[in-house]
């Protein structure tokens, strides 16, 4: 197909999920654990990825170069072939079309593996890209764990790999991909920064905390589980971000008001407490929850539910402050001075985000300039917008231009050795966790301010 007409199809997808958004979110909650609350602006994400590549696809051309004695060279875009998508648990629906958005708008074939814990979403897309038109075959789903994943990233038929999930299976991967020479982009884990200096809008910058830390129970890569607070305002910002904790609604997250749902399975679960208990033992603080969460109603009592968790007394050496948690689990640092705390964010093995809350927006953009990360908000965090590249430093993983799987779109890949980041500041103050849509965010992004590095 031509880029237009794979780019009517697209539409048509995102189209249909539009239609049935209702329903994807319901089938999201069930399949994940999540609340309808955020599902449905996951199935938003979701869509809206496949307007952008779809808009792209058009648009992709060669280049003509002119020679000297009047002869001239051309190159075309191809497509790779068989990409193979590899997803996680926490974004199981919204990971597929980040994945297959590119690579369908540049004319590749796509097998997309599920996480075995969120195995249903991603064949109702399966379903929605053959009724929007994509011809048969061309968009697959396979179902597995572990020993499917490594077959498909070893079968010589496959010309590209995208991966989202932790950084131990990435690096099995990559090794992998080396082997067939096969490009790959990985989307791993997290333990980013979220920096509060005293003079911020201590109301948002609550909420910022929040939004960073108790999404998806807190499963989310990009979460700003290390928050930094200068000493000024440490005790008034976590009595605050306690209280607000304590009042987030757990339970079915088939109920419109609840705010945090299930975690994704009883082992996690059970991990995710480890670390709590790791915490205690090495002399942090409980300040609220860590508990588990036994609802009133009696079909959900044996759901994997806990209160979320908010850490004091927190050292940068204690293991809840170095790995990733990935469950609803803050911890509070205090700070005294700006070049401190930009050496102490930087200090983890991770960098794929990173959060500062201050009104002085020389010290914000200064500071995220400084912070080894992939995305960072700033007076705000854990938006993202389709338009902006995701991914991240060190071993978060490659940084690719936009949403995971772009290097699909190549020639708009960073160039080797390059690194990008992007910025994101806000219009208006953090209130999707008051019950507010995301669309009544407005996210500025002004290009030289945004990006660093050679690109
Ligand atoms: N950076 C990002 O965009 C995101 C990162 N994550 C990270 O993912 C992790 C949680 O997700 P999990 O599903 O537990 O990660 P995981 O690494 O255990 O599994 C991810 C996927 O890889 C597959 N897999 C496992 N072993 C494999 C192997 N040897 N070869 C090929 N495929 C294999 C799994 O079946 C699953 O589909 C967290 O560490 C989180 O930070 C999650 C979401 C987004």
């Amino acid at each position: 197909m031509s880029g237009m007409e794979r780019c009517r199809v697209m539409l048509e997808a995102a189209r249909i999920i539009r239609e049935q958004r209702e329903e994807i979110a319901t089938m999201e909650t069930i399949n994940n654990g999540k609340s309808i609350f955020e599902a449905r602006v996951d199935i938003d994400i979701s869509w809206q990825c496949l307007e952008y590549y779809a808009g792209l696809a058009g648009s992709l051309a060669g280049e003509h170069i002119q020679l000297p004695g009047g002869s001239f060279g051309y190159t075309r875009r191809e497509p790779l072939g068989v990409c193979v998508g590899i997803g996680a648990w926490n974004y199981p629906f919204q990971i597929a079309c980040w994945k297959s958005g590119p690579a369908l708008a540049c004319g590749n074939a796509m097998v997309f593996k599920p996480s075995p814990f969120t195995p249903i979403s991603v064949v109702r897309l399966a379903e929605i890209f053959t009724e929007a038109g994509v011809p048969k075959g061309l968009f697959n789903v396979v179902q597995g764990g572990a020993a499917t994943g490594q077959f498909l990233c070893q079968h010589p038929d496959v010309a590209k790999i995208s991966f989202t999930g932790s950084v131990p299976t990435g690096m099995k991967i990559m090794e992998m991909a080396a082997k067939g020479i096969k490009p790959v982009t990985l989307e791993l884990g997290g333990k980013s920064p979220l920096i509060i200096f005293s003079d911020a809008d201590l109301e948002n910058a609550v909420k910022g905390a929040l939004m960073a830390n108790f999404l998806t129970q807190g499963e989310v890569c990009c979460n700003g589980t290390r928050v930094f607070v200068e000493r000024k305002i440490l005790d008034t910002f976590t009595k605050e971000v306690v209280k607000r904790t304590q009042k987030i609604k757990i339970g079915d997250p088939l109920l419109e008001d609840t705010r945090m749902g299930a975690l994704i399975n009883r082992p996690h679960l059970n991990r995710v407490q480890g670390f709590i208990k790791q915490a205690k033992e090495q002399g942090a603080e409980v300040l609220c929850g860590g508990d588990l969460y036994v609802p009133d109603d009696q079909k959900l009592k044996n759901g994997y539910y806990m209160r979320p968790c908010v850490l004091g007394n927190c050292k940068d050496d204690m293991t809840c402050v170095k790995e990733e948690i990935f469950g609803p689990v803050m911890a509070i640092l205090p700070f005294d001075t700006e070049e401190e705390v930009v050496e102490r964010a930087n200090a983890t093995k991770f960098g794929l985000a990173g959060g500062v809350f201050t009104r002085d927006i020389q010290k914000a953009h200064r500071v995220v300039a400084a912070l080894k990360a992939g995305m960072c908000f700033i007076n705000n965090y854990n938006v993202s917008p389709v338009e902006l590249p995701f991914g991240g430093y060190k071993s978060s993983g490659e940084l690719c231009v936009t949403s995971p799987g772009t290097c699909q779109l190549q020639g708009l890949r960073v160039a080797p050795g390059t690194a990008w980041s992007c910025v994101l500041t806000p219009a208006l103050p953090c209130r999707i966790w008051q019950g507010e849509r995301p669309g009544s965010h407005r996210v500025l992004l002004a290009a030289e301010d945004c990006l660093r590095g050679d690109g």
